[in-house]
């Protein structure tokens, strides 16, 4: 595996029951890239981010980062190891501070509470909410939220992030305050997957696009060609974005 590749599935299958959310996925993952990852509802994006993260060993298939197989490693190990997700429906606990939030996430690197919080309270700026540090992450809107869920994971300082969906829902001008952090976070050389399904936000952002559909690989490239190519129009874009 050439040492560019940060990441990578091979013939990654998920089954529940009789369901096969990932059937057969192999991607790669390039270092330094943002890369997007779309598809239909229910095509399998949050199942594959989940076999990336270790939410469960995957039925069949192996998961190699930076050339080690990590397919049986529990989500804390490769936590450690350099991978961070975020959830489409954030993860807050709403009765602590929201400094206390990211300490969480800091704890991953620093076992001293005075270490965590400095890291904590820098990476809160970074993320544009040093002003929320101590406010009840219950008090926070769902754009902050969203935020926080980002700091959080940044916190645990990962080679790789991978964001569900962070930039859905927000108005254009917190959509564009979210697409500046994404690329403020490539900056610091942090490997960025995102799932998005605003393609505007796809377009502008993202370098590469990996399309799934049904459980299975349907198409990768730059999203000019992913834009135009036949299938991803019939499975998911429809012929709206035909003339993109
Ligand atoms: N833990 C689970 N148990 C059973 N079925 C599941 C589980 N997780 C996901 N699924 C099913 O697997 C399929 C893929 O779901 P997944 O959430 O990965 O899709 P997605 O592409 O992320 O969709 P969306 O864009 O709506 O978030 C869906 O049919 C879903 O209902």
């Amino acid at each position: 595996m050439s040492s560019d590749v940060l990441l990578e599935t091979r013939g990654v299958t998920q089954r529940f029951g009789g369901l096969t959310a990932n059937s057969d996925v192999s991607i790669s993952i390039r270092r330094g890239e943002i890369l997007g990852l779309i598809g239909p509802n229910g095509a399998g994006k949050s199942t594959l981010f989940g076999a990336i993260a270790g939410a469960r060993v995957p039925t069949a298939g192996m998961i190699l980062f930076e050339g080690r197989d990590i397919t049986r490693l529990p989500a804390a190990e490769r936590c450690r190891l350099g991978i961070a997700r975020t959830f489409q429906v954030p993860r807050s606990f709403d009765s602590m501070s929201v400094v206390e939030n990211v300490m969480i996430g800091a704890f991953v690197r620093h076992a001293n509470a005075t270490m965590a919080r400095a890291a904590a309270y820098d990476t809160l700026d970074f993320v544009g909410l040093g002003g929320r540090a101590e406010t009840s992450a219950g008090q926070l809107t769902p754009p902050e939220k969203r935020r926080l869920e980002v700091a959080r994971a940044i916190a645990t300082e990962p080679k790789l992030l991978l964001l569900d969906e962070v930039l859905t829902g927000l108005t254009p001008s917190e959509a564009r305050l979210g697409v500046e952090l994404v690329r403020k976070v490539q900056g610091r050389g942090i490997t960025v997957v995102m799932v998005e399904h605003v393609m505007e936000i796809v377009m502008q952002l993202v370098e590469r696009a990996i399309v799934l559909n049904l459980g299975q690989l349907l198409a990768e490239g730059a999203p000019a060609e992913i834009v135009r190519n036949e299938a991803v129009i019939a499975a998911y874009l429809g012929d709206r974005h035909r003339a993109a």
